[in-house]
């Protein structure tokens, strides 16, 4: 559904990302786990047209979308979360949820408020509450609710465990368990190896360049996973 070949980000001399290639089904998730500075975020803008690309293309459903800008991007089905969720606080959670129904372009955005609400029953009950409010979690869920008001194909999260405590973590991860489940395709960046539980495949990124692919089960028993992500030589 939709394919990134070859894709390179640059800033200056600074390589941010190397030959990346990466295909995302409706209802997979599609995870790229790195640390700091591996390169997550200009995979994940490069992907959805905020980030320049230095080389590279993306097709969704088979359209070069390669040189399209961020909006254009959404409104054709592909929705990235940004990191630190960007929720803009004194709005209500529902005005923060219609603000991802502008990018809506199938007549959806009525309807899928209400699947938001019963996939996320604490945003329905704090909608007219202010987003800043709400807990880091809920923030999240949000986040996600947002993105989702624009019927996408495919969702782009980028660290979206990140800040959170543990049992939150888990619920996050739920969540985008829920999301993919809807049919969509996943492409998510993470640091925190949590999420290799809820992934159909992975790539783990250092300095730009993909070192490791495989299934969760290959990766989990890798030393250089263990050491990396997993806290244990
Ligand atoms: N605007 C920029 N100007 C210069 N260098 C940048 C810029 N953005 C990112 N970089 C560099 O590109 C590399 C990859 O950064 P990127 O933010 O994509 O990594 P990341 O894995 O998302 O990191 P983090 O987990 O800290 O968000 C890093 O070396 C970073 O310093």
């Amino acid at each position: 559904m939709m394919t990134v070949s070859g894709l390179e980000v640059a800033y200056g001399n600074v390589v941010g990302l190397r030959r990346l290639d990466l295909a995302v089904e409706a209802g997979q998730v599609q995870l790229i786990l790195g640390s700091n500075g591996a390169g997550k975020s200009s995979a994940l803008g490069a992907i959805a047209g905020s980030v320049r690309k230095r080389a590279g293309t993306v097709h969704l459903d088979g359209t070069d979308i390669s040189r399209q800008r961020a909006w254009r991007v959404a409104q054709r089905g592909m929705v990235l979360v940004p990191e630190g969720r960007q929720i803009i606080g004194p709005l209500t959670v529902e005005e923060n949820l219609r603000l991802g129904g502008y990018a809506n372009r199938t007549g959806t955005a009525a309807r899928i408020l209400d699947e938001v609400y019963e996939l996320f029953p604490i945003l329905g009950e704090r909608k007219d509450q202010a987003g800043g409010l709400l807990s880091g979690g809920q923030q999240q869920m949000l986040a996600f609710g947002r993105a989702l008001m624009a019927d996408p194909k495919v969702i782009l999260l980028d660290e979206p465990s990140m800040g959170l405590a543990p049992v939150m973590v888990d619920r996050v991860l739920e969540a985008v368990t829920g999301i993919a489940a809807r049919g969509i395709g996943v492409v998510m960046v993470e640091q925190n190896a949590s999420a290799l539980d809820i992934a159909d495949e992975v790539r783990v990124l250092e300095q730009g360049l993909v070192v490791l692919e495989g299934t969760p089960a290959e990766l989990r028993d890798d030393p250089r996973v263990i050491s990396a992500f997993l806290g244990a030589a």
